[in-house]
């Protein structure tokens, strides 16, 4: 059986830096110098290449990692329906059987998106529930989405709970995207297969398409939030006038040190991959944690939120919440993202005859926000709330703002410095897109987590302030006055 014994300091070494070129061995001499595809690779490894992007792709965006591993990934029985349900529908209690939708998947080979609806209500969840019963692959819960995983176009948010680590002898990959995850409660000890990431609440992991990886639950429970971006890759924003620090800086993203399990002794591992949003497995008689060695910029990666520059305003009027981009998924279209991740962490907020929280608006883009930990500016109000563990999802052209409680207390607040949150913990998030998301059948119905008074618990009670009268007079003002 395989070599589980690794030491904390053995796993949770990492390299340093954002998409960077990185080379990474765990048995001195294991990568081939001045050569990627020697006759014979060193120790008798055979080597393997993963490409992020097309081969020809522009060389600032290519993006590939050769692996030294023992053997390679081809050697594995066909892949077949997996005896799982698909993420877009499922409820977590296993009581609830295997899903229709899943026997479905089966009848035709196993190729089913999920319905997605679209529609112009505001929506907030409750928390959603944890689960004893669910490992991440079992746990994982598609909530909403947009695009197509087979056109390598748009994106799937994602929630997961689960309550046991996956085997050890059991792995995952997704060929639909990359997926960024956003621990809520619980670390999460990420074995991939080019070494390990200990992921906790207030740090967050992107795992790239193909890399295939294993889920430990040191807490024995988890829960959190995920974006699978089914084109392209997250980037760094731009960072404009900013300058060339600021915001999340390149050199506090943190990829896995090499790291292997010697297994020969023709054990059983379970591999289970999410291709086009349904679930297939295959049972392999070596582990795919083999690579002794890697190189490339193609890698996992972690970042603690913790270490985010916050930048605002200093002087007055609430900026936009771009500022607060830690990474961007751009489409073709420069400036506008299939997916922003941004945060809205501990900060301080000042700013002289400014409503500070968000101001009222209808946006181009679409917003689902989770909160990871406290509470967020514009949402003190309302049954069930914006609470840690929950959800909302403003659409495409859906007006939002602060909750009435939250628009009195900001209108009447005394304007002095105040740190977002009170005691500085809190840290909300939001994945913002182009794109109009639908929600799945789960997000809407299944979950059974959606505040159906969501909009008039909030906006219900707002007052009329207007003394305009009729008057059409209007007040200029100069900000150095
Ligand atoms: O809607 C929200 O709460 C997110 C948000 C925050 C902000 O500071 C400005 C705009 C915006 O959409
Ligand atoms: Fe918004």
């Amino acid at each position: 059986m395989p070599v589980t014994n690794f030491t904390f300091a053995e796993k949770y070494r990492y390299l340093n830096g954002f998409g960077s070129y990185l080379e990474s061995e765990s048995v001195p001499g294991a990568l081939p110098v001045g050569h990627n595809s020697p006759q014979k690779p060193p120790l008798g490894l055979y080597a393997e290449k993963l490409s992020g992007t097309s081969f020809t792709a522009p060389r600032h965006e290519n993006k590939q990692t050769w692996l030294y591993r023992i053997l390679p990934s081809c050697a594995h029985p066909p892949f077949t329906p997996a005896r799982v349900p698909s993420p877009a529908h499922t409820p977590y209690s296993s009581e609830l059987e295997v899903s229709a939708s899943a026997s479905e998947d089966e009848d035709v080979g196993g190729s089913s998106v999920g319905r997605l609806h679209h529609i112009p209500n505001q929506l907030r969840w409750d928390p959603f529930d944890h689960s004893s019963e669910t490992d991440w692959v079992t746990g994982l819960r598609q909530v909403a989405g947009a695009g197509d995983p087979t056109m390598k176009s748009g994106l799937g948010i994602y929630v997961y709970a689960a309550g046991r680590s996956m085997p050890t002898n059991a792995a995952y990959y997704s060929a639909d995207g990359d997926l960024l995850i956003v621990p809520q409660e619980g670390a999460l000890d990420i074995r991939t297969e080019l070494g390990w990431l200990l992921v906790r609440p207030m740090e967050m992991a992107v795992i790239p398409r193909g890399v295939k990886y294993n889920v430990g639950l040191p807490e024995g429970k988890a829960r959190g939030y995920a974006l699978e971006l089914y084109q392209g890759h997250f980037q760094l924003p731009e960072l404009g006038p900013i300058g060339s620090n600021g915001l999340a800086n390149a050199r506090d993203f943190q990829a896995p040190f090499a790291s292997y399990t010697n297994d020969t002794s023709g054990g059983q591992y379970k591999i289970t991959t999410k291709f086009n949003n349904a679930l297939f497995e295959t049972v392999q008689n070596h582990t795919p944690f083999d690579v002794v060695a890697w190189h490339g910029n193609y890698h996992p990666f972690k970042y603690d939120l913790g270490r985010f520059n916050t930048i605002g305003s200093i002087s007055f009027d609430h900026p936009d919440p771009s500022i607060f981009t830690v990474l961007t998924a751009p489409s073709d279209h420069p400036g506008t993202a299939v997916a922003d991740f941004v945060i809205f962490p501990p900060r301080w907020l000042v700013g002289e005859d400014t409503f500070r929280p968000p101001w009222y608006h209808r946006n181009t883009m679409s917003e689902f926000m989770g909160l990871i930990q406290g509470e967020y500016d514009a949402k003190k109000g309302g049954k069930g709330g914006f609470v840690p563990g929950g959800a909302s999802l403003h659409n495409v052209m859906s007006g939002h703002g602060p909750d009435a409680a939250s628009y009195e207390g900001a209108r009447n607040a005394e304007l002095k410095p105040v740190k977002v949150g009170g005691d500085g913990n809190s840290c909300a998030f939001m994945f913002e897109s182009c794109l109009m998301v639908g929600v799945t059948d789960w997000g809407l119905k299944t979950c059974k987590k959606v505040q159906e008074d969501y909009n008039t618990e909030s906006w219900g009670g707002l007052k009329v302030h207007w003394t305009g009268g009729g008057s059409g007079e209007r007040e200029s003002k100069s900000h150095l006055l």
